[in-house]
């Protein structure tokens, strides 16, 4: 039996050809059962960006195993055929810029992708508004992004990440932009609905305030990660 969660096994990337070929990801192994919040840092340039593309089906690895939710994805080449639909049903994207939809209101920047996938678009835009209080901008729901700060601006982003439920979440620093009260209110929400959904998540950060709240986690050098027990720091 496949387990759920994420699992990468031997997992490399190159870069380019020849003089200039870069090996940003040398042999990785990686587990995230459901449930599972697990932290992702490393120095710059350590392959951390690109073992988030690999895992979310944006750029394929050179060679290695990837299971996500159960179904091998890639086994030195890719298995799946659809891999825009692999990442709208399985993968919840949390990025370092919001990158919201500008002529849509706050509301229907979350509530779209459900809406996309066939959910009623009241239901979409309950489950909107859900997220919405979790993440203390619902005052701000019919707002239009343009209209709300940095920080209102990325907790709609996160908002967006979770609407769908995916099995797998996806962040890349999630809370740089936050002060420390509002990223530890985001973190606490990521861990709420790994439980909740059985989500597995990776957060990728440089962020000390978070970074205690891990109880796992994973240290990437050169390309190559380390497992590491963390604190598992209560962020109440
Ligand atoms: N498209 C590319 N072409 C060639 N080399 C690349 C490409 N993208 C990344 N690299 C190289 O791969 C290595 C890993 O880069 P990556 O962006 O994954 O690091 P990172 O840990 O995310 O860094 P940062 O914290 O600075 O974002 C680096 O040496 C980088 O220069």
């Amino acid at each position: 039996m496949i387990n759920k969660g994420i699992h990468i096994e031997s997992l490399s990337k190159h870069y380019g050809k020849g003089d200039t070929k870069v090996l940003a990801l040398k042999d990785v192994n990686m587990q995230v059962a459901p449930g599972e919040v697990v932290g992702l840092i490393g120095p710059s340039g350590s392959g951390k960006s690109t073992l988030l593309k690999c895992l979310g089906a944006v750029i394929a690895p050179t060679a290695g195993r990837m299971v996500l939710d159960q179904a091998v994805i890639f086994d030195n080449k890719w298995l799946v055929r659809d891999l825009r639909a692999l990442r709208r049903d399985k993968i919840g994207f949390v990025f370092q810029a919001p990158y919201l939809i500008p002529f849509l209101n706050v509301t229907d920047n979350v509530a779209l992708l459900p809406m996309l996938a066939g959910v009623p678009n009241k239901e979409a835009r309950r489950r909107a508004l859900e997220l919405l209080t979790a993440l203390d901008v619902h005052h701000r729901a019919n707002a239009m992004p343009a209209q709300l700060s940095g920080g209102e601006q990325q907790r709609v982003a996160i908002a967006r990440g979770l609407v769908s439920r995916p099995p797998v979440i996806l962040a890349d620093e999630p809370t740089a932009p936050l002060d420390s009260v509002r990223a530890m209110s985001v973190i606490r929400i990521l861990n709420d609905m790994a439980k909740r959904f059985e989500t597995a998540i990776i957060i990728v950060t440089h962020d000390e305030k978070i970074i205690p709240t891990f109880k796992r986690l994973y240290h990437i050098r050169d390309g190559v990660t380390h497992e590491e027990v963390g604190e598992g720091r209560s962020f109440d």
